[in-house]
């Protein structure tokens, strides 16, 4: 494991979860724009499957879902489970799930974290049925991420700690669209930043939400969607 990204970390950050002006806060706006992605549930006990679901800041923005989470760290999963998530503690890397269980999966800011992300992209892909919708946001491998997210973001105060992002893991946006696609899921990628304005205020404040845009620029901060192959 390396020294940055030890998810051990998150033991001692467990109040910080639910903070919104917290070291999770761009968590909390990023989990709104994400689950804005999630399609209408198409019948009844839907499985919607939250891969690195930390302490459940998906949980509000799902409805008609079985929000199921995975977490490598008990202590996320107990959170986000005192929030409503069926959640346990599991490997992205190894999904305790049978096949084609999930007709969504979500994977919000887990790929950097985990020492295999084509791994962890095709476990999402054999957990979701044929015609499962796939959403995904992570952090570039470019040198303007590393700066942006390790070298400005952990320098923040209030910002994400100090050492929880290794850049080495970092996900080319390119190679994770060949590897959902290797697994049958077609993505479409596009780029997110929080918009500038309430982003300064929210920094001078520390207070409300900031609104995540989207740009056409893969080189910090993409999310991605896609549906399986039928
Ligand atoms: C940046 S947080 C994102 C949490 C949540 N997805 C969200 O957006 O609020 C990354 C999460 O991934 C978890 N994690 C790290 N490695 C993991 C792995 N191999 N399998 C499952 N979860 C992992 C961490 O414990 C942490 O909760």
């Amino acid at each position: 494991m390396s020294p940055r990204n030890d998810p051990r970390q998150y033991d001692r950050l467990a109040a910080e979860w639910w903070r919104p002006a917290g070291a999770f806060a761009m968590l909390h706006w990023l989990a709104e724009s994400r689950c804005a992605l999630v399609p209408a549930a198409s019948r009844p006990g839907a499985v919607l499957v939250d891969v690195g679901c930390g302490g459940g800041l998906n949980a509000p923005w799902i409805t008609g879902y079985r929000h199921v989470g995975l977490d490598i760290r008990a202590r996320n999963a107990g959170i986000a489970a005192a929030h409503g998530v069926l959640a346990v503690q599991g490997d992205a890397m190894r999904l305790p799930l049978p096949d084609g269980v999930a007709d969504v999966v979500i994977a919000g800011e887990i790929l950097e974290h985990v020492t295999d992300w084509r791994r962890a992209v095709a476990e999402a892909c054999r957990v979701l049925r044929p015609g499962g919708t796939l959403i995904v946001d992570t952090i570039a491998r470019t040198a303007l991420a590393t700066v942006v997210a390790v070298w400005i973001a952990e320098r923040i105060p209030g910002g994400p700690p100090p050492g929880i992002h290794d850049p080495a893991l970092f996900v080319p946006p390119r190679e994770l669209r060949e590897e959902a696609a290797r697994h049958g899921v077609d993505m479409r990628l596009w780029g997110l930043r929080p918009a500038a304005l309430p982003m300064l205020r929210w920094l001078w404040r520390r207070r409300g939400t900031v609104p995540i845009a989207t740009t056409r620029s893969l080189s910090i901060l993409y999310a991605g969607k896609g549906v399986k192959n039928a």
